[in-house]
């Protein structure tokens, strides 16, 4: 919604996410407060391929790479808040956060993180942020432990080679 009262502060919800755990919590915040929502997404498609991700994932981070963003947020400083969500990847924030905290300057602005992650915790993603967004007032987030991709492709693997159905 973008109907807003005198005196509101604008806050936006801007999240990234893979398999959509982390946009439920996305949708959440979004009607509960009246914010506006975005997706954060890379100009270059991630792979489908879960095992192919990981390896890409692991060697944007090693590297320090920040994939090209499809998109920005115009005027992302008339927020007084931001929200910023994703799922932790190899034991930190995915490397598009990197580049999306490079592309908008959040000075003075509040940052709450929502994290998302597979049950081996928050990381270095909480670091990653202070130091990307050294001048944000990091406030304290929210974290869920979420269904694993790779959790429920091997048990959908297991099931299938249960049943006797051949493709
Ligand atoms: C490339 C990749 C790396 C991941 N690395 C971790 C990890 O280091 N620790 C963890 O707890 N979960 C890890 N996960 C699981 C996700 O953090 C978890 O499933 C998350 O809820 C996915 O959020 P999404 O549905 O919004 O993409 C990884 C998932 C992917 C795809």
């Amino acid at each position: 919604s973008t109907a807003r009262r005198a005196g509101d502060t604008k806050v936006l919800v801007a999240y990234y996410t893979r398999t959509g755990n982390t946009r439920v919590i996305a949708g959440q915040i979004g009607r509960a407060l009246g914010a506006d929502v975005f997706e954060i997404r890379t100009a270059d498609p991630y792979p489908e391929d879960y095992e192919e991700q990981v390896a890409v994932a692991q060697q944007q981070r090693d590297s320090g790479f920040e994939p090209l963003l499809a998109a920005t947020v115009p005027d992302v400083k008339s927020n007084e808040t931001v929200f910023l969500g994703f799922p932790i990847w190899g034991m930190t924030a995915p490397s598009v956060i990197r580049s999306f905290l490079s592309q908008h300057d959040l000075s003075g602005r509040t940052l709450v993180p929502f994290i998302t992650h597979g049950g081996y915790g928050l990381g270095q993603s909480l670091d990653v942020l202070a130091e990307h967004a050294p001048r944000a007032r990091l406030v304290e987030g929210f974290s869920k432990q979420c269904d694993q991709e790779r959790e429920t492709l091997q048990e959908v693997t297991n099931w299938l080679g249960r049943i006797n159905v051949r493709g």
